[in-house]
């Protein structure tokens, strides 16, 4: 994507919708996955920002797709309820219990904030999870994670749909079992399995750090599988770093055209990556 005499100050300075539009260059029918982790989702304000950045880029051409966590949120619910909760490498053990209580907290009070946010932007969003339209269709990860779901299929045609009309869809990370459960997903893994299915040109994974750090805690700009590989092997990449950068590798298997890891916490996060030269976060590519 090219810009067009964008800068961080004309960018961050523009008050109104109307006042940034004309230094967005039209992008027309790209896809771009957006994953908007519990940690990067701040104040009323922050979100406000996000929601705004979001009706920019359909302004401009842009097909924006938001799967969004709520780790955090869940796990005040799961608090007040006196329900124990473990993760895995970064994935939420679920049994029956806990999954009722995801499945509450994120198709409901935080799906339902992202929507409202966007819609008083003068968007037109749409909340789902992956349990709508056949959307993902889940198999157990692992038997001793209990409901938690890798993706077995993904059928996009009802974000097309969405598309065609103009909204802006806002997916909860859950799915689907062959025998009628409801799986726990991970979401950087369904905002993978959904770019994937898309073919997006961009995967953005905002979080709650500025990118991925080395063993000395420098950000590492551009970053390839083996270095990932290597890392990981060390513990440099832990917790719930490994489902996104293993999400990374999966999505630019399946033709996504280039994954970044990124701070959802600055203004203006996912405009100031797609549209300013240097871009933010670490960026991980095919090849
Ligand atoms: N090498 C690394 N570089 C940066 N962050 C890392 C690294 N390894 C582990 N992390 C941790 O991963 C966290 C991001 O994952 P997570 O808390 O699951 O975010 P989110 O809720 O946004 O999905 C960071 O806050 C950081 O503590
Ligand atoms: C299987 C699994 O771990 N699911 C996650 C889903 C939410 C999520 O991914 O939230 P963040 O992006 O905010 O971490 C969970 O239960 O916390």
């Amino acid at each position: 994507m090219k810009t067009r005499d964008m800068t961080r100050d004309n960018l961050t300075t523009a008050r109104t919708l109307s006042e940034a539009l004309p230094y967005l260059q039209r992008y027309d029918d790209a896809i771009v996955v957006i994953k908007l982790g519990g940690h990067a989702m701040g104040s009323d304000e922050a979100m406000a920002t996000f929601a705004r950045d979001m009706v920019l880029m359909r302004q401009v051409g842009v097909n924006p797709v938001i799967v969004h966590g709520g780790g955090p949120m869940i796990n005040q619910m799961l608090e007040k309820l006196n329900i124990k909760s473990d993760f895995v490498n970064g994935k939420r053990v679920t049994d029956e219990a806990t999954m009722e209580v995801v499945e509450m907290v994120l198709s409901g009070r935080v799906n339902k904030r992202i929507v409202q946010a966007i819609n008083a932007q003068g968007g037109k969003a749409v909340g789902l999870s992956g349990k709508d339209a056949g959307l993902i269709t889940c198999v157990p990860t692992d038997p001793k994670l209990g409901f938690v779901g890798t993706p077995d299929k993904v059928d996009p045609s009802i974000l097309h749909t969405l598309f065609h009309d103009d909204a802006i869809p806002v997916i909860a990370p859950l799915g689907a079992g062959h025998n009628g459960e409801t799986f726990n997903i991970n979401g950087d893994t369904a905002a993978g399995a959904i770019a994937s299915a898309l073919r997006a040109d961009r995967l953005l994974l905002l979080t709650d750090v500025d990118g991925v750090r080395d063993g000395e805690g420098n950000i590492l700009t551009e970053l390839t599988a083996s270095q990932i590989k290597s890392l990981t092997d060390q513990g440099i990449i832990s917790g719930g770093m490994i489902p996104k950068t293993e999400t990374a590798l999966d999505a630019l298997s399946y033709g996504v055209r280039g994954v970044v890891i990124l701070d959802g916490r600055l203004d203006n996060a996912v405009l100031l990556e797609l549209y300013t030269e240097h871009g933010s976060g670490s960026l991980i590519r095919a090849g």
